[in-house]
């Protein structure tokens, strides 16, 4: 899953557009880019790792330009280590185009077939992005017509990325001379908030960004979210258009971003990511209480840092004492979403150490968010243990992850899943857990969509269900030898 941003301001933007960066740098931290537009110039920086320590003084200077956009990367598609799929992708044609984009597409051999074969378009990588650039800059020359560019010809291209472009894509484009365009696949599964503020001479400023959090940082009050479908173009001058390109429309989102990856202080389709993770303790609480003695576990413990919210909850309900048993190390970045088995092993011991006081003779009910390959858990049973648990109980806030996720969270194949071919009682085993507790689908689906408009959510990676209809057993096990490293 990556992060991505655009702003369009009244001054200078690529401070900002770093600042937002970093908010979002939960979101992917293989490699970053920043694109700015000053007139019809684009200037750009690509760099691999993390924000923090990639831009340099001289890089940002560079960057001049009112308008402007930035990503996070954590690949799902092509290489982590590539270079060459850094983003932002950009195109010199028409116009001249950058883009960046979170999500993943699924018919990536059929469009890279098509452009090269009939459109005649080059491509340099093997990163779905850069399909998704050349549909859209091929639609857009199609759509041209007078000596300006108009938001219609725009809102046209957009329809036909819809109908060529299977898959999950929130996009930010700019479009040189004219302004920055942002879009949203029909199923709306990757998030994208549209905010605004106003500068001293009163004059507006946008930004669409991954998360809300961005804007609460940035003083922009949240106008809404970019619709499934929609298309929203912001001209260099600060005008705002917006048109619904799509045929049909389904909101569906990701369930994974309310589980793991989006942070508790962000709001996506009006749902609180951190009441949401509240919820999902409460009905966790509940199902250990019908399938476990209660009176048996003396202590509550998250496996930091996303399961905080979940096992205060958890704790709360079952009236527990909740302790903070294993110290994170700020400086490790997150596990999961680290490229390489090898390196999200070493990173869980890096990163997490136990306190032997708060485990010394206890049974403990450790809670995390999700067990997806089982490589967190395993470590951190065996770090209990190590510490001195008497009883090392494991819950999941989320259910178990037994099918591949392929619209932007890099879980491309079912062996690399510990839940995918084995029953409860057997993961319990790998994980050296003496029990093991799952959420409920049921009750996952409840605690993120309770209280809100959202009626149908992506829960493919538990259930098998893949919400665009387009995944077929064939691509799910072309996948599997196609895996991103
Ligand atoms: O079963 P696994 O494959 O190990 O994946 C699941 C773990 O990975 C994530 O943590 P991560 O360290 O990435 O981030 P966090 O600090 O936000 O919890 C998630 O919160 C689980 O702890
Ligand atoms: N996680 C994402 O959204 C990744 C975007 C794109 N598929 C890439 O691999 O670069
Ligand atoms: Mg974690």
């Amino acid at each position: 899953m990556c992060g991505i941003v655009g702003h369009v301001s009244t001054s200078l933007v690529n401070q900002q557009i770093y600042d937002s960066l970093l908010l979002l740098q939960h979101r992917g931290q293989d490699s970053t880019g920043i694109a700015t537009a000053e007139g019809n110039t684009f200037h750009m920086v690509k760099l691999k790792g993390q924000v923090r320590e990639g831009y340099r003084t001289r890089d940002m200077r560079n960057l001049l330009g009112n308008v402007g956009l930035g990503h996070v990367r954590y690949a799902t598609s092509g290489s982590a280590k590539s270079e060459d799929e850094v983003q932002p992708f950009y195109v010199n044609a028409p116009y001249g185009l950058v883009l960046v984009h979170n999500g993943n597409l699924t018919n990536t051999r059929e469009l890279t077939d098509e452009l090269f074969n009939i459109d005649r378009r080059h491509l340099n990588s093997s990163s779905d992005t850069e399909l998704l650039l050349n549909v859209l800059a091929h639609a857009l020359q199609d759509q041209i017509s007078g000596a300006d560019l108009t938001p219609d010809e725009l809102f046209d291209a957009v329809a036909e990325v819809h109908r060529r472009v299977e898959g999950s894509y929130a996009a930010i484009t700019l479009v040189s001379g004219y302004g920055m365009l942002a879009f949203r696949d029909p199923f709306g599964i990757r998030p994208l908030v549209l905010g605004r503020r106003y500068d001293e001479a009163g004059r507006e400023e946008w930004v669409v960004a991954s998360e809300s959090l961005v804007l609460d940082s940035g003083g922009y009050e949240v106008v809404r979210d970019v619709e499934p479908g929609e298309a929203i173009f912001i001209t260099n001058a600060g005008r705002m258009y917006s048109r619904q390109c799509a045929e049909e429309t389904t909101l569906a989102p990701c369930s994974f971003e309310y589980v793991y990856l989006a942070r508790p202080d962000s709001t996506m389709s009006g749902i609180s990511v951190y009441d949401t993770r509240l919820r999902m303790g409460e009905k966790l609480a509940r199902k250990i209480e019908r399938e476990l003695d209660v009176s048996e576990i003396d202590v509550v413990m998250p496996i930091p840092d996303s399961a905080r919210p979940a096992a205060m909850q958890l704790a709360q309900t079952l009236g527990i004492p909740y302790r903070e048993g294993f110290y994170k190390n700020r400086y490790v970045g997150r596990t999961f979403i680290m490229p390489g088995q090898k390196a999200r092993k070493k990173s869980v011991r890096q990163k997490l150490n136990a306190l032997p006081s708060e485990f010394q003779g206890k049974n403990v009910l450790l809670v995390d968010d999700s067990i997806v390959r089982g490589t967190t858990s395993k470590e951190i049973v065996e770090m209990a243990r190590w510490a001195g648990a008497k009883k090392v109980v494991f819950a999941s806030a989320a259910p178990p992850v037994r099918y591949p996720h392929v619209y932007g969270i890099n879980m491309p194949t079912r062996g690399e899943l510990v839940a995918s071919a084995r029953t409860v009682e057997e993961v319990a085993s790998v994980i050296g857990a003496d029990a093991l507790v799952y959420q409920d689908v049921d009750d996952l689906f409840a605690a993120i969509t309770d209280g809100s408009n959202v009626t149908q959510l992506d829960l493919s990676c538990f259930t098998g269900e893949y919400v665009t209809g387009t995944v077929t057993p064939e691509y799910l096990a072309w996948l599997e030898t196609a895996q991103t490293s």
